[in-house]
C-alpha cells in the first residue's frame, strides 16, 4: 500500500441512470496505491457502466469520482483504460506504436506532436507487454492476445496511477493471461492502483488483493478471504444455495 493516505480512486455516493432506468446505486469505493481490486457481479451488474463513469463517459445521477483526490474530470490523464478488446477498431490501417501512441493523446494533446518522452512512454509500455518486436505491424494483423497486451500498452503509455480493466481475460490462452496477470500484479505493486471487470470468478480470488462484488449496488467487498459467506456471492450472483459455483468458489463444503 501507497505511504500515502490519498486513495488512487474514490467514488462517493454515486448513482447512474442509463435509458430511464437507475443501473447503479449508492457506489462507494476507495482504493488506494498497491490494490489489485476485481469487480465481480453477473451480467448487467453494471461494472461496466462503473468503469465508464468514473472516465467521465457516462453521466451521473448523482455521485462524485476523485482520482489522486481531485475531482476526476481534473485528472483524466491519470487513468489508463482497457476497454473489451471488441471495443476497438482493429481493422484501421495503423501500426501497433501509432495505437500505443493513441494512449499519450491526452498529455500531448490533440494540436501538438509526440516529443522524446512520448516515444519513451509507448517503447517501455510495449517492453512492458512483450510487443516490442511488433511495434511496426498493422494492429489489423494481430492475433487476439496480442492486440489485448497492445491496449495494455496503450494504457500504460499514459504512465496512469490508476489503471482500469474491462474484462482484459476474455478468449484469450493460458500464457497470455499468465502474462498479463503477472504484470498487472507487478503494476499494482508499484505505484498505481488496478479494477479490474473480470468474470473468471476463481482467476479473481487467487490473483487479486480484494474483491468487489457488485450488482447494481455494492454487494460486498474485501480480501479474497474475508469472502467466505455463501449468501453473499448467492445474492450477487442471484444463484441458490445449491449451485455448484459456491463449491468452485470453496465457499460452501
Ligand atoms: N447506453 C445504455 N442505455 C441503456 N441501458 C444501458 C446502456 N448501457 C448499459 N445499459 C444497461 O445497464 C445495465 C448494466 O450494464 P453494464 O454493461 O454496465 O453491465 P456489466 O456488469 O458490465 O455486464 P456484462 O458482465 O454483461 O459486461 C444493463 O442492464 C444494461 O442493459
Amino acid at each position: 500500500m501507497s505511504e500515502s493516505s490519498t486513495p488512487a480512486l474514490t467514488v462517493s455516493d454515486l448513482t447512474v441512470h442509463l435509458g430511464g432506468r437507475r443501473v447503479l446505486h449508492d457506489i462507494d469505493l476507495s482504493i488506494e496505491t498497491g490494490e489489485f481490486v476485481g469487480l465481480i457481479g453477473p451480467n448487467g451488474a453494471g461494472k461496466t457502466t462503473l468503469l465508464r463513469a468514473i472516465l467521465g463517459l457516462t453521466r451521473l445521477q448523482s455521485g462524485r469520482v476523485a482520482v489522486d483526490g481531485t475531482d476526476a474530470s481534473q485528472n483524466r490523464s491519470l487513468i489508463g483504460y482497457v476497454p473489451q478488446r471488441h471495443e476497438f477498431a482493429w481493422d484501421f490501417p495503423i501500426s501497433v506504436e501509432d495505437v500505443v501512441m493513441t494512449g499519450r493523446v491526452r498529455r500531448i494533446g490533440w494540436l501538438r506532436r509526440p516529443g522524446l518522452v512520448d516515444f519513451d512512454a509507448v517503447a517501455e509500455a510495449l517492453e512492458r507487454v512483450h510487443m516490442d518486436h511488433l511495434r511496426t505491424r498493422p494492429v489489423g494483423e494481430l492475433s487476439g492476445g496480442q492486440r489485448q497486451r497492445v491496449l495494455v500498452a496503450r494504457a500504460l503509455a499514459l504512465r496512469p496511477r490508476l489503471l482500469l480493466l474491462d474484462e482484459p481475460f476474455t478468449g484469450l490462452d493460458m500464457p497470455t493471461q499468465e502474462l498479463l496477470i503477472d504484470l498487472f500484479r507487478e503494476l499494482s505493486a508499484e505505484d498505481k492502483a488496478v479494477l479490474m471487470t473480470t468474470h473468471d470468478l476463481v482467476g479473481a480470488l487467487h490473483e487479486c488483493s480484494r474483491l468487489c462484488l457488485i450488482n447494481r449496488a455494492i454487494v460486498a467487498d474485501g480480501p479474497p478471504a474475508a469472502l467466505d459467506d455463501p449468501a453473499v456471492w448467492m445474492r450477487t450472483f442471484d444463484v441458490k444455495a445449491t449451485n455448484p459455483l459456491l463449491k468452485t468458489l470453496g465457499v460452501v463444503a
